[in-house]
């Protein structure tokens, strides 16, 4: 898809990955990108700053709990009511927090299930759209085991699950909508930023030198990858790795003999 002119929602966007997808999409000269966000001070302030950047009529905020199924909705209505089209869904917004199961669970996981289908009926073809694509964000956790972050990394494997099965669901294609997950190793965020790690994992001992130590990718080079996936059909129905060290991979599933 040619982002040229394409109006988007992107989710989480008030900060972090979010934001600079925003930010990619702008550049690529999206006609609108709307931001949903539960952080109101963030997202307007972010609003503010990307507006006197690229234009006013190109950035917009809502605010928007995404683990509310109400706010979501409501959301995708607005932005269709706003901008009479829809062709770009990121499903972003994450929190990481071993403390908070149920919140994780309806952040990482069931938001980003909602918006996919969200998604389908706002751009589906069937549904008087043009089709689009929706990325949800997952985590290089998403495919490989984590033993310091096991229910953030539980939720990342049911994005990657959704996500791949999803892809190929007959009323997803039927709608021309296509859908793959990007797997990024990690980025520098508030999230590996933080340095009170106790708070949200009982193993900041050991986590704060894992995070000391890695090397972290841009919030930048993290987004042109996933500009990359939203152009290029050949990463649909994927769970695509990102880091600093590896370059933009579709990671093949085993299979069991059935597809
Ligand atoms: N930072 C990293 O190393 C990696 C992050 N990720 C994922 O990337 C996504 C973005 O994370 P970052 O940008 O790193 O974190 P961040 O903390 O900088 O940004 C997350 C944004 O999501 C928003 N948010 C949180 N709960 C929300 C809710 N209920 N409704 C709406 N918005 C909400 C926050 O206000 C914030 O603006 C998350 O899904 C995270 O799990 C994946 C791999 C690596
Ligand atoms: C390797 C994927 C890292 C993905 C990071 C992510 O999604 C969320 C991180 C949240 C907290 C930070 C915790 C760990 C990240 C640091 C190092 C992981 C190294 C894992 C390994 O290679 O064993």
């Amino acid at each position: 898809m040619d982002v040229a002119d394409k109006v988007a929602i992107v989710t989480g966007a008030a900060n972090g990955i979010g934001r600079a997808i925003v930010e990619q999409l702008l550049l690529k000269n999206a006609r609108t990108v709307v931001i949903l966000d539960v952080n109101e001070e963030g997202g307007k302030k972010t609003l503010e700053e990307l507006r006197e950047k690229y234009g006013e009529d190109r950035v917009d905020f809502i605010k928007c709990d995404v683990s509310n199924a109400t706010q979501l909705e409501a959301a995708f209505v607005t932005t269709k009511t706003r901008y009479e089209r829809l062709d770009i869904v990121c499903n972003n917004a994450g929190i990481d927090n071993e403390f908070e199961l149920e919140k994780s669970v309806a952040i990482n996981l069931t938001a980003v299930i909602r918006g996919t289908y969200l998604a389908v009926e706002h751009m589906g073809t069937k549904n008087g759209g043009n089709g689009g694509v929706v990325i949800n964000t997952a985590s290089g956790l998403g495919i490989m085991p984590f033993p310091l972050l096991p229910i953030y990394t539980a939720t990342k494997h049911g994005v990657v699950g959704f996500t791949r099965s999803v892809a190929s669901e007959p009323m997803v294609v039927e709608n021309a909508i296509r859908v793959s997950a990007i797997c990024p190793g990690a980025v520098k965020t508030s999230i590996t930023e933080n340095q009170d790690v106790d708070k949200t994992t009982r193993y900041g001992h050991l986590l704060r030198p894992l995070l000391a130590n890695v090397t972290k990718m841009t919030t930048t080079e993290l987004a042109a990858n996933i500009i990359i996936m939203i152009e290029d059909s050949k990463y649909d129905g994927g769970a695509c790795m990102v880091s600093a060290e590896i370059p933009l991979t579709k990671v093949e599933p085993p299979t069991i003999g059935v597809q």
